[in-house]
C-alpha cells in the first residue's frame, strides 16, 4: 500500500481511482465494508482504491479541549487498513486551515483534480467540509456537475435495532464498559493496545512470583479499570494472558498501570514491543488485606483465563 502524507505529492491523478473518506478510528467492520466496497468497485474500472484519512482527528483540531481516546494509533489504523486491501491511503494532516476548506474547494480542487476521483463510497450520514455543510445530497450534485460516482453504502449494524449500529463512538463506550466480546464483535478483532514494556515496581515478580510486563498508553483508550483474559503478541507469537488496569489497591502508592502477565513465560523483555489483546473483562480490581490473598486471587484469575482463552489460541 502507497502511503502519502502530503497531498502536493500527488503530481498526476489517479487512474479511475475510487475513493472512501474518514477518520476510520478503530476499522470497525463497517469501516472494513466501505473498503471492501471501494475495492470491488476500483477493480471492476481497473482503477485504484483509495482510503482518505485524517491526523490528528479532526476533533483534536476544531474542539478545543475534544481530546477522544483513540481505538487505533496511526500505526495499527494504516496497517488494518493496508490489510483490508486499499491500494493507496491518503492522510491528511488536519489543520485549522484544512478544515475551513469548503465543500465544493475540497471535492473539486482536491477529490476530483488532483486525486481523479471517478467514484466515492461513503456511509449514510457522511458529513465533509466547513461546518459540516457537505452531506451525501450536496456530493450527489456535485456528481452530476463535476463527472463521478457517489455510492452509498449499507450502514453495518450488530443486530437489526437502530441502536445498535456500528460506530466507533459505540466501540469506545463498550470499551470503557469492559465489554470487550461486544467491542470486538463491533471491531471484527480484539482491542488492542499495544506499546514498549516498561519497568514498574518491581514487585510483581519479586514479591508475589507474578511478573507482569508494563506499558505505559499514549492516546489510546484505557478499557475500564480491572482485570482481563488477554493474548499478548509478543515476536511474531501469541501467548495466553492476565492483564490488570487500575492502581493496585492492596498497596498505598496509587499509580495506574496497564500490566500484562504472559502465562508460562520467562525473559526479561523490557525495551520489547508487544500488543495486548483484550478477551473478556474478569473482574474488577480488590484491594486485599495480604498479599496471600491477592496471590491465591491472581491463580484464580489464571485458571478461568486458560479455560476462556483456549479456544482462541487453538489456530
Ligand atoms: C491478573 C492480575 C490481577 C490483579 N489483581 C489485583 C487486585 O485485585 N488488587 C490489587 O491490588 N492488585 C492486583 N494486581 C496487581 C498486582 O498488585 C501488581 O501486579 C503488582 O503490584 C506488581 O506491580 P509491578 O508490575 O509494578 O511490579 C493484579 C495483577 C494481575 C497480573
Ligand atoms: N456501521 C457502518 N456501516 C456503514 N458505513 C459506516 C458505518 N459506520 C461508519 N460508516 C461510514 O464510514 C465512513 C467513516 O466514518 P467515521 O470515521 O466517522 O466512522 P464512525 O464509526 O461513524 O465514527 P464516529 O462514531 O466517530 O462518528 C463514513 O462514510 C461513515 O458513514
Amino acid at each position: 500500500m502507497q502511503i502519502i502524507q502530503d497531498i502536493e505529492t500527488i503530481k498526476e491523478p489517479f487512474k479511475s481511482a475510487v475513493i472512501t473518506i474518514g477518520n476510520f478510528d478503530g476499522v470497525h467492520i463497517g469501516h472494513q465494508a466501505l473498503f471492501h466496497e471501494v475495492i470491488e468497485r476500483a477493480e471492476a474500472m481497473d482503477g485504484t482504491a483509495i482510503a482518505m484519512t485524517f491526523d490528528p482527528h479532526p476533533i483534536r483540531v476544531i474542539k478545543r479541549n475534544g481530546n477522544p481516546p483513540l481505538i487505533t494509533l496511526y500505526e495499527q489504523k494504516a496497517e488494518l487498513i493496508e490489510k483490508a486491501g486499499i491500494d493507496v491511503l491518503i492522510c491528511i494532516p488536519f489543520t485549522m486551515d484544512f478544515a475551513a476548506l469548503s465543500a465544493r474547494t475540497f471535492v473539486e480542487e482536491i477529490l476530483v483534480k488532483r486525486i481523479g476521483m471517478k467514484a466515492i463510497v461513503v456511509g449514510q450520514d457522511y458529513t465533509f467540509g466547513n461546518r459540516r455543510e457537505g452531506n451525501v445530497e450536496l456530493l450527489k450534485q456535485y456528481a452530476a456537475e463535476m463527472g463521478f460516482e457517489v455510492i452509498v453504502a449499507e450502514w453495518i449494524q450488530s443486530t437489526n435495532a437502530d441502536s445498535d449500529r456500528i460506530s466507533s463512538t459505540a466501540i469506545r463506550e463498550l470499551v470503557m464498559e469492559g465489554d470487550m466480546e461486544k467491542a470486538g464483535k463491533m471491531l471484527g478483532r480484539n482491542y488492542q493496545i499495544r506499546g514498549t514494556v516498561a519497568r514498574g515496581r518491581d514487585r510483581g515478580g519479586k514479591l508475589l512470583g507474578i511478573p507482569t510486563a508494563n506499558i505505559n498508553l499514549q492516546d489510546e483508550l484505557c478499557p475500564k479499570a480491572g482485570v482481563y483474559a488477554v493474548i499478548v503478541n509478543y515476536n511474531g507469537r501469541r501467548y495466553p494472558g492476565v492483564a490488570n488496569i487500575g492502581y493496585s489497591p492492596t498497596f498505598d502508592d496509587n499509580v495506574f498501570t496497564v500490566e500484562a502477565h504472559i502465562l508460562g513465560f520467562k525473559k526479561d523483555i523490557y525495551g520489547e514491543k508487544i500488543m495486548v489483546n483484550f478477551v473478556q473483562r474478569l473482574r474488577g480490581e480488590i484491594k486485599f488485606s495480604g498479599i496471600d490473598e491477592l496471590i491465591e486471587q491472581i491463580d484464580r484469575d489464571i485458571a478461568k483465563a486458560r479455560e476462556i482463552l483456549a479456544p482462541h489460541l487453538k489456530t
